[in-house]
C-alpha cells in the first residue's frame, strides 16, 4: 500500500505542534485553575511539577500523540477529593479556555471536551469508579 497524506492522517497533537503546545496549554491551564479561588485549595499540597508532567503526558494521549502516561488511573487520583459536578466543569471551562486562548482549533477541542464527557465519572465524587 502506498502510503499518502489521505492514508495518514494527521494527529490533532501534530495539527497543534506538538508537545511544545501541550506544554503551553498546560501551563495556561494550571495558572487559570490556580488563579480560581473554588479550585486553588484543591492543589495546595500538590506537587504541581509532577502535576503539570502528568497532565500533559495525558492530553497528548487524548490528542493522539504518543502514550507515555506515568500517573495514576483518573479515579484513584480524583475520588479521594470529593469533587462535585460544577468544579468538573469549572476545570473543563479553564481547559477549554486555555486551549481557545492558544489558537487551537475548534475541532479539535470538541474533541477534547468530548473526552472530558466520557470520563466525568471517573473524576467526580461518587462516580462509577468511587470503589473501584
Ligand atoms: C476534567 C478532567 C480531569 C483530568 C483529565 C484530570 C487529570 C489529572 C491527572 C492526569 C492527574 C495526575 C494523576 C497522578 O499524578 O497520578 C490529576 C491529579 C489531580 N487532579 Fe485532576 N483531572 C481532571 C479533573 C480534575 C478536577 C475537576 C479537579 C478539582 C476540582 C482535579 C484535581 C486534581 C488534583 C488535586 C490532583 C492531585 C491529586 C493527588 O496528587 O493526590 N482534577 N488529574
Amino acid at each position: 500500500m502506498t502510503v499518502t497524506e489521505e492514508s495518514t492522517p494527521v494527529s490533532h497533537f501534530e495539527r497543534i505542534g506538538g508537545a511544545g503546545s501541550v506544554t503551553a496549554a498546560v501551563e495556561l491551564f494550571y495558572e487559570r485553575v490556580l488563579a480560581d479561588p473554588e479550585l486553588a485549595g484543591y492543589f495546595v499540597e500538590v506537587d504541581m511539577a509532577g502535576q503539570r508532567r502528568h497532565l500533559a503526558q495525558m492530553l497528548t494521549v487524548v490528542l493522539g500523540g504518543p502514550n507515555a502516561y506515568t500517573g495514576r488511573d483518573l479515579a484513584t487520583a480524583h475520588q479521594p477529593l470529593g469533587i462535585p459536578v460544577a468544579h468538573f466543569r469549572q476545570v473543563g471551562g479553564h481547559l477549554t479556555a486555555a486551549l481557545t486562548q492558544l489558537g487551537v482549533p475548534g475541532d479539535v477541542i470538541e474533541d477534547v471536551q468530548a473526552v472530558l464527557a466520557q470520563v466525568q465519572e471517573q473524576v467526580v465524587a461518587g462516580g462509577a469508579g468511587a470503589d473501584a
